[in-house]
């Protein structure tokens, strides 16, 4: 495949636009439900999957197997808030792959008791199976859903705060930096481990420092996207830009 590589267990896929780039992201998708009776995908929100989940809507493929997770959800948002990961995934994937609503799982950040909501939705993945594909992004302190540098490489699904660098870079999708919640819940980076296969989706220059430690520097909580390296089968999609650090 043009511009793809195989590096030890992790497969490089580079586009040069985000639309070749969805392309591939959907191809990837579509190859995990060939074949399975009751696929299990995890999603990701942020502008990298987008391209992906667009180039989806685009075709007329049957989605009505499939069991979809969310990856992470901010905490302290009111109910039905537009940027709530609920919303996102129903804005960017539930309407426009016309799925059932009830398909979509999301960690219940409106729960009373917010520390047993982690091990409550992971009791939802395990009842569906497991997560055929978990697609990714990476944040550009490497961070990996909202597993933020010093998160154990085997923590599970909690209730976790945000680093001020986070906030800062979702702050564009909110009025201020005071309206970015500052809890959330996050799949653990052990979580996203147990995943048969793993897509991560880098795009942007400012994601290149991140990308390059992830995939070549040392497995550390420091950067917790570096745990991609212990996983047997993971593919990286990224853009020119993303890619630029890498050899
Ligand atoms: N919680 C999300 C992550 O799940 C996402 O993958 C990452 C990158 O987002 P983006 O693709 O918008 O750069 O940061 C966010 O904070």
């Amino acid at each position: 495949m043009a511009g793809s590589l195989q590096r030890s267990s992790i497969r490089m896929i580079r586009r040069a636009d985000a639309a070749t780039l969805g392309q591939a992201g959907a191809d990837l998708v579509l190859e995990t439900l060939a074949g399975r009776p009751a696929p299990v995908i995890g999603v990701a929100t942020g502008s990298s999957p987008s391209p992906l989940y667009k180039e989806l809507a685009g075709g007329t493929d049957d989605f009505s197997s499939v069991t979809w997770f969310a990856l992470d959800e901010y905490v302290g948002l009111a109910r039905g808030h537009a940027q709530s990961y609920a919303e996102v995934l129903r804005r960017e994937i539930v309407e426009p792959l016309g799925l059932d609503p009830a398909t979509m799982h999301v960690p219940d950040p409106h729960s009373e008791k917010l520390d047993e909501a982690g091990a409550r939705y992971e009791q939802r993945i395990a009842a569906a199976g497991g997560i055929d594909l978990q697609i990714l992004g990476i944040g550009r302190n490497g961070h990996l859903a909202f597993n933020e540098p010093g998160a154990a490489l085997d923590s599970r699904t909690r209730l976790e705060t945000l680093t001020e660098d986070t906030r800062r870079a979702n702050q564009r999708f909110f009025d201020s930096l005071e309206d970015v919640p500052t809890h959330c819940l996050t799949q653990g980076l052990g979580t996203i481990l147990e995943a048969r296969q793993l897509l991560l989706i880098a795009r942007g220059r400012e994601k290149a420092e991140a990308l390059a430690r992830a995939l070549t520097g040392p497995v550390t909580p420091e950067c917790p996207a570096s745990v991609l390296q212990l996983h047997g089968n993971v593919t990286v999609l990224a853009d020119d830009a993303a890619a630029s650090l890498l050899a």
